[in-house]
């Protein structure tokens, strides 16, 4: 999606994917991703996801990537915490501690900036962009990540067309598609959306499915 849409998003506070709460396939499943429990782990397209004050209060150091300045404040006025800001080229840099927000486009990331990441965490990233900028997103993604970062992928299927994206479709293939050749790719769970998910009734998605996947570059 470009850019103005997203803002427009944050502006008129349409943020229905935000869940405000800590996402339940990151509680259940982070503990399989986990080695020394000191990794930093990139969360692009983030948002103000709450995953992130988890992720940090475990003992992660955190990067979150997002577009919105509006989402990166939020984030840190919500917790009534005060964050570093440091403006510079091309992220503005919020800073608390360990848990840092880098307000900008994903797409600018090189891989220096993430040579210490180990782990990543996309929910409602991947999904949340059409199909032209899921390649790209998975491309620039496998270009940027050291080699031994592992992702906990979270994806949502449902019926080409019963709603309109965001959130977009994606079928198991497509991960395979978009990831397999670099990565290897366990298919951890699928479950189907939950009828009365606040996000389903609202869009009035009937069916759908969520599926959990964990990926490790090939050697
Ligand atoms: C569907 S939301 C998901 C947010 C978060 N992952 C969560 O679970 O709540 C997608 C987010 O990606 C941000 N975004 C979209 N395009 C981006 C880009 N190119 N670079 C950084 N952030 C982007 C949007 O502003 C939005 O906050």
């Amino acid at each position: 999606m470009e850019h103005e849409f997203w803002h427009a998003r944050w502006k008129h506070q349409e943020i229905g994917f935000h869940e405000g709460t800590v996402n339940r396939y990151l509680h259940d499943h982070w503990p399989e991703m986990v080695q020394t429990g000191t990794e930093t782990v990139l969360v692009p397209l983030c948002g103000k996801a709450k995953d992130m004050w988890w992720l940090y209060d475990r003992g992660h150091p955190v990067l979150g990537i997002e577009l919105s300045p509006i989402a990166c404040k939020d984030f840190f006025e919500e917790a009534e915490t005060k964050a570093l800001v440091q403006p510079a080229q091309p992220f503005i840099r919020y800073i608390h501690d360990e848990l840092q927000l880098w307000c900008g486009d994903f797409f600018q990331l090189v891989p220096d900036d993430v040579e210490h990441v180990r782990l990543v965490y996309d929910r409602a990233a991947l999904i949340a962009l059409p199909p032209k900028m899921r390649r790209d997103y998975a491309e620039h993604l496998t270009a940027v990540l050291p080699d031994q970062a592992r992702i906990l992928l979270i994806t949502l299927d449902y019926e080409e067309g019963a709603i309109k994206g965001p959130p977009f479709n994606v079928a198991d293939e497509e991960v395979h598609q978009l990831f397999g050749e670099d990565f290897e790719i366990e298919h951890v769970l699928t479950n189907p959306l939950e009828k009365d998910h606040p996000f389903a009734k609202r869009r009035g998605l009937t069916e759908g499915v969520e599926s959990v996947f964990k990926l490790t570059r090939k050697d």
